[in-house]
């Protein structure tokens, strides 16, 4: 990235279940701002939004809850069934999360940033940062963590992981990757060595 007024950004990514929301919080206990896409998808279907009422109008009533927000569950199991009604979703919730994005990424002060998205080399927010980090797992772990935080079963995370990039694809877009497959407390030293990095790299750019 060129810009001179924007923050160096690093991307943060993974498939399902692979461990981002667990690096990014080591990153933020360093005291780094992250910037976090799923956070942004949930605000752009808040509660009373229009794009909440275009979701309800496109799918059907069952996409809202009795509180009037996002039965989330309901649009889970149908856009990762659907190609296509998934396709619909994103082009209506990518460009408000892109937005989102900026925004939050305007209003950072630290000496870098973190975009931590599922979908960052899927879609263009890649082109918003200046490294790529990815969390990397075996498909047998992440098909297991996920299965046990979600409580969903094995089917519907594979469909999931299907509407994302293989792990090789994410790999070879990798600047730097971090093994996620050993015990929580590994990531620490492995995150304190990037940070020190990036706040090189950081410095350089500035
Ligand atoms: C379908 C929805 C309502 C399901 O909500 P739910 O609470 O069950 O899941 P949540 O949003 O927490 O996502 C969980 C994980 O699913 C995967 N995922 C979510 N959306 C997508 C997608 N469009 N393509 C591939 N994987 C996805 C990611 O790994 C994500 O971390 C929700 O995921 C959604 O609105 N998706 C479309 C917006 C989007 O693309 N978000 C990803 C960030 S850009
Ligand atoms: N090293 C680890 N060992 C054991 N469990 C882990 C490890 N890292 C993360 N987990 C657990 O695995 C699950 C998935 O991790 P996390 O939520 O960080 O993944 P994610 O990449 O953010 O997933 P998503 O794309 O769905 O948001 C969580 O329940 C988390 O507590």
């Amino acid at each position: 990235m060129s810009d001179k007024n924007h923050v160096f950004t690093i991307g943060l990514t993974g498939g399902i279940g692979s461990g981002k929301s667990a690096v990014a919080n080591q990153f933020r206990a360093l005291g780094i701002d992250v910037i976090d896409a799923d956070q942004a998808a949930r605000q752009a279907v808040e509660v009373g939004s229009d794009t909440l009422k275009a979701i309800a109008d496109h799918f059907s009533e069952e996409a809202l809850l009795e509180d009037g927000s996002l039965n989330r569950a309901y649009l889970r199991k149908l856009v990762f069934d659907h190609p296509q009604h998934r396709q619909w979703l994103e082009s209506l919730l990518h460009p408000i999360i892109r937005d989102l994005i900026d925004q939050a990424l305007q209003r950072v002060n630290g000496p870098y940033a973190i975009l931590e998205s599922p979908l960052l080399l899927e879609t263009d927010q890649h082109l918003r940062v200046d490294r790529v980090l990815v969390v990397d797992v075996p498909e047998a772990v992440q098909i297991e963590r996920a299965t046990i935080r979600d409580g969903s079963n094995e089917s519907q995370i594979l469909a999931i992981m299907k509407s994302q990039l293989t792990r090789e694809q994410r790999l070879s877009r990798a600047d730097d990757i971090l093994d996620n497959s050993g015990p929580p407390g590994d990531l620490t030293d492995a995150v304190a060595q990037l940070h020190k990095q990036y706040l090189k790299l950081a410095g350089e750019q500035r």
